[in-house]
């Protein structure tokens, strides 16, 4: 206790913290900047104080209180729903800053985040006591800071939802929203990290003012939860503990390295906001503001970073979705068209493709091989080692053609053991080539479990004005030669 001292308002002060240590280190910091200074070693206390005395500035100590405590959560705001408009002062540890926000929502109160010097302390304090020379250009101040907080905001907001709507994938989303959020007054870098299958958070976008490279920083893009700066840095804290986490000076955080390397790059300040889909859901991800200024967010500039999260969080969820809708129409169609045990195209698919080669081998003039063939007394390898073995077969068969094949070319499974190949730009001597070659090459393939099989192969070429039907059925005519030649050859379709 001191004193009045003679031409200022007499100072009344309390201050709230559970370890006496602390109490005792406010008294000997600060003690001298009120006319009396009242120590409160808890909340039931506090208040007492609160209901029997003036107090014209009320400090919450936050150290010492556990972040998942909700019940002192719920005492503390009851404490500054209290002083409707009476300054209240909050000192918050790094590792606890989420509470500045929920407390905000119960009324308004000044912030600073701890560790904090001594005379930046008693400098906070000496501000919020004293009174403003004129306080209605102050009021009118206050109230263009807000104005222009807003138009800010909204700004923001607007690209924000041009970045949402617009983007084709989650990585494009991700970047144009770092684009975005660096519209906002002093950002200087914008990160945001995004969890992938099997709790793989990873960066997926940055942008930057400042050269600053955070995979560089946290030392690789992906597994960050593994990164050794997990429980330090504010954009992976937000993901580890699910809140908000704000760092107003990188010395802060407690590593010496990563404070040079940010005010290297000309960073003061961080925010990180944990991203959910929905409030109570898993979190995505985070997304992290890098600031070149301190800048004392108000109640109104956190809801809007919170509901901007929700925003992004949202978006990233709705365009995860439409990739996986995508994937599975993809697969669908893959279901759809090719044969489920050789990959090949299916029955309908070939002759669906035939049908559309033999339209543009007409117009452009170009020709168009097939090869049509069969396995030879395959019943017999069913017969012997089984319809597994046999299935194993086919698939070991349908592969080594495929490899074969040009990219281009098409090859289908038209029935059991037979199959056609679209054979596309080619002429029938170049076919006949091919398919000698695919003929000597499974006569020599080894298949798992049985013996090799041979294969009889049928080549046509498609006449100008011939239909994909009338070129089939002179295949099988081909083919049904090449059986009664003795299997294992190759047979040149007739022209009809
Ligand atoms: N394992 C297996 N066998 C199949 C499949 N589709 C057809 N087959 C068999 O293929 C064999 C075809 O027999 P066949 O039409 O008599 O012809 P082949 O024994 O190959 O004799 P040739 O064609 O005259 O050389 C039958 O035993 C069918 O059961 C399949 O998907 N898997």
């Amino acid at each position: 206790m001191v004193a009045d001292t003679p031409g200022r308002p007499t100072r009344f002060g309390l201050f709230l913290n559970p370890s006496g240590e602390r109490r005792a280190d406010f008294q000997s910091c600060c003690g001298e900047q009120f006319d009396r200074l009242t120590l409160a070693d808890s909340v039931h206390a506090a208040r007492e104080q609160l209901e029997r005395h003036r107090i014209d500035l009320l400090i919450i100590d936050l150290n010492g209180y556990d972040s998942a405590n909700s019940h002192d959560l719920a005492a503390i705001a009851g404490l500054v729903r209290g002083r409707v408009g009476e300054p209240v002062l909050l000192l918050c540890p790094y590792t606890n800053t989420a509470w500045i926000p929920e407390l905000m929502a119960s009324g308004p109160l000044q912030y600073r985040i701890c560790p904090i010097l001594n005379e930046e302390l008693a400098q906070t304090i000496e501000q919020t006591l004293t009174p403003p020379l004129d306080p209605q250009a102050q009021m009118q101040q206050q109230l263009l800071d807000k104005e222009r907080e807003l138009r800010d905001l909204l700004t923001i907001q607007r690209s924000l939802q041009r970045a949402l709507t617009g983007a084709e994938d989650v990585s494009a989303m991700a970047a144009q929203i770092c684009l975005a959020l660096c519209s906002f007054p002093g950002v200087r870098h914008t990160a945001l990290l995004h969890m992938k299958e099997h709790g793989n958070l990873q960066l997926v976008a940055q942008e930057a003012r400042n050269h600053l490279d955070l995979a560089r920083l946290m030392q690789r893009h992906n597994r960050l939860l593994e990164s050794p700066l997990n429980q330090i840095f504010p954009p992976l804290l937000a993901v580890s503990t699910g809140e908000l986490v704000l760092l107003d000076a990188p010395e802060k955080a407690g590593d010496p390295e990563l404070a040079v390397s940010l005010h290297d790059r000309d960073v003061r300040m961080v925010l990180a906001l944990p991203l959910r889909s929905e409030p109570e859901g898993p979190v995505l991800g985070s997304v992290c503001l890098m600031f070149d200024r301190l800048i004392q967010f108000s109640r109104e500039q956190f809801a809007c970073f919170a509901s901007l999260a929700q925003f992004i969080a949202f978006g990233l969820a709705m365009s995860e979705l439409r990739q996986q809708n995508d994937a599975l129409a993809g697969k669908l169609t893959q279901i759809a068209i090719n044969d489920a045990l050789t990959g090949a195209s299916n029955r309908r698919q070939g002759e669906t493709l035939l049908d559309q080669e033999i339209r543009r081998a007409r117009r452009y003039g170009l020709p168009l091989a097939l090869i049509s063939f069969d396995i030879d007394n395959f019943r017999s390898v069913n017969d012997l080692y089984g319809y597994p073995i046999g299935d194993q077969a086919l698939r070991v068969v349908a592969q080594t053609v495929r490899t074969r094949l040009r990219s281009s070319d098409v090859l289908a499974r038209m029935r059991g053991e037979e199959f056609l190949i679209l054979a596309t730009h080619t002429v029938a001597i170049d076919a006949l080539k091919l398919a000698e070659k695919l003929r000597e090459t499974i006569a020599g393939t080894e298949l798992p479990g049985c013996d090799t099989v041979t294969i009889s192969l049928a080549v046509a070429q498609v006449a100008p004005e011939e239909g994909g039907q009338s070129a089939l059925d002179r295949l099988d005519a081909a083919l049904h030669r090449a059986k009664r030649a003795g299997r294992n050859c190759v047979e040149l379709a007739m022209a009809s």
